[in-house]
């Protein structure tokens, strides 16, 4: 293994090759490398960049500054913080930052909230709701399948859009394959029982997961927002990764959300991460619908008893807490794991079982809770109930 010193040569060696295209040299020439530390093949930098230079120039260089350090033999883990000019000199001032500095999710106070830029609708679309997770393996993107066919069962034109960067489960889930068209411009989602979908699954080579970077998870979402033909739709049900992090942050600043379902199992462990969740939402001012108790029971098949696995009414008591609703609970039931398995999900191939009626009660809860706006040219708001009001 190489010693430190050693390895902070190559790092540097490895920045002398990145070139500024503003400054025509290479940033270490151009005096923009502030600070390298590097400690057991952990590298540390600081990079100077002007306040001036936009998002997409910081991004680029942040990105090639990732790609050649990573490169060097020796590295295990990059970190870049990139600072302008007077940001350094503060710190070096002693000087505390100014206020609004960059929201970072998972402990942004409340008043960051004012720094989040304005988000412009997706056309074409009427809702925008996130199906999020405190915690991985709670059935998040199970319940945002099931949820979008029955809403959609419903009489709603849905789409179903996975961000989960970590894990894009939604082709596995709804047996889709192949890679989207693009037609004048814009990227065409594939359809499975009638649903529209786009997920990072269909662009990936392989199942290998993939650690993105902040700015690289905020373009893919943002492309997939704004450049995937979406129009025509109801509700458009974003499958969110779990935990708190770059996704939601992207989100949040590209489209209007109208809300967020958390999905939680009764279990301690998965309600303190939902509580983290809620809180996150909280923060970048998106309403959180309330919460969605997966797992809920399991019917016994053979004697009918109902048995709570993983708790009993801790998850209303939570939402209770938390000022939030408890949406609605599905069973644990073998139908759900079967048909994920086998790209069918429980709402198509059993829909007269027992689960699928809790997700169609679960849909209407949410199309209660986020109705329709009234097409332009009708005044009157549409009622709560409207989901009530296509059925009968
Ligand atoms: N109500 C349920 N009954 C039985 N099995 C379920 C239920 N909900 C989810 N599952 C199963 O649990 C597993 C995890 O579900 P899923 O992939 O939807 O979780 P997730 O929270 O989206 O996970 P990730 O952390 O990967 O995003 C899957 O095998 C799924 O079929």
């Amino acid at each position: 293994m190489k010693d430190d010193f050693t390895l902070k040569g190559d790092v540097i060696a490895a920045l002398e090759s990145i070139e500024d295209s503003a400054k025509g040299k290479n940033i270490v020439d151009a005096h923009m490398v502030e600070a390298v530390q590097v400690s057991a093949g952990v590298v540390d930098l600081t990079i100077i960049i002007e306040k001036d230079r936009s998002k997409d120039e910081r991004f680029a260089l942040e990105d090639k500054i990732y790609d050649a350090v990573e490169a060097v033999d020796g590295v295990r883990e990059v970190k870049v913080k990139l600072m302008s000019p007077e940001a350094i000199k503060r710190e070096a001032s002693g000087e505390p930052a100014p206020k609004q500095a960059t929201p970072t999710p998972a402990a942004a106070p409340p008043a960051q909230s004012a720094s989040i830029p304005a988000s412009a609708p997706i056309e074409g679309v009427g809702k925008v709701i996130a199906v999020a997770s405190g915690k991985g393996g709670v059935g998040k993107s199970t319940v945002a399948v099931n949820l979008a066919l029955a809403l959609q069962k419903n009489g709603f034109r849905v789409g179903l859009l996975d961000v989960d960067i970590y894990g894009p489960s939604l082709p596995t889930l709804l047996g889709l394959a192949g890679r989207p068209a693009v037609r004048e411009r814009r990227i065409v989602p594939l359809e499975a029982d009638g649903l529209r979908v786009m997920s990072l699954g269909f662009l990936m080579e392989d199942d290998t997961p993939v650690i993105w970077r902040g700015p690289i998870v905020t373009g893919i979402i943002r492309q997939f927002l704004r450049d995937v033909d979406w129009s025509g739709l109801d509700y458009l049900i974003v499958d969110m990764p779990p935990g708190t992090g770059d996704a939601q942050l992207a989100l949040a600043q590209t489209v209007p959300v109208d809300g967020a379902v958390i999905v939680t199992t009764p279990s301690d462990l998965a309600l303190i991460d939902a509580a983290r969740g809620l809180q996150m939402f909280k923060t970048l001012n998106i309403d959180v619908i309330g919460i969605v108790e997966n797992m809920s029971y399991f019917v016994c098949p053979s004697c009918q008893s109902t048995h709570h696995i993983f708790g009993k009414e801790t998850v209303e008591a939570e939402a209770k807490r938390l000022e939030t609703k408890l949406l609605g609970g599905i069973p644990l039931d073998m139908a759900v794991r079967k048909g994920g398995d086998e790209g069918r999900p429980v709402v198509i191939a059993e829909p007269e079982s027992p689960v699928t009626k809790a997700f169609l009660e679960l849909a209407e809860a949410i199309a209660d809770a986020v109705p329709l706006d009234a097409p332009s040219g009708d005044d009157t708001p549409k009622k709560k109930g409207l989901f009530s009001f296509l059925k009968s």
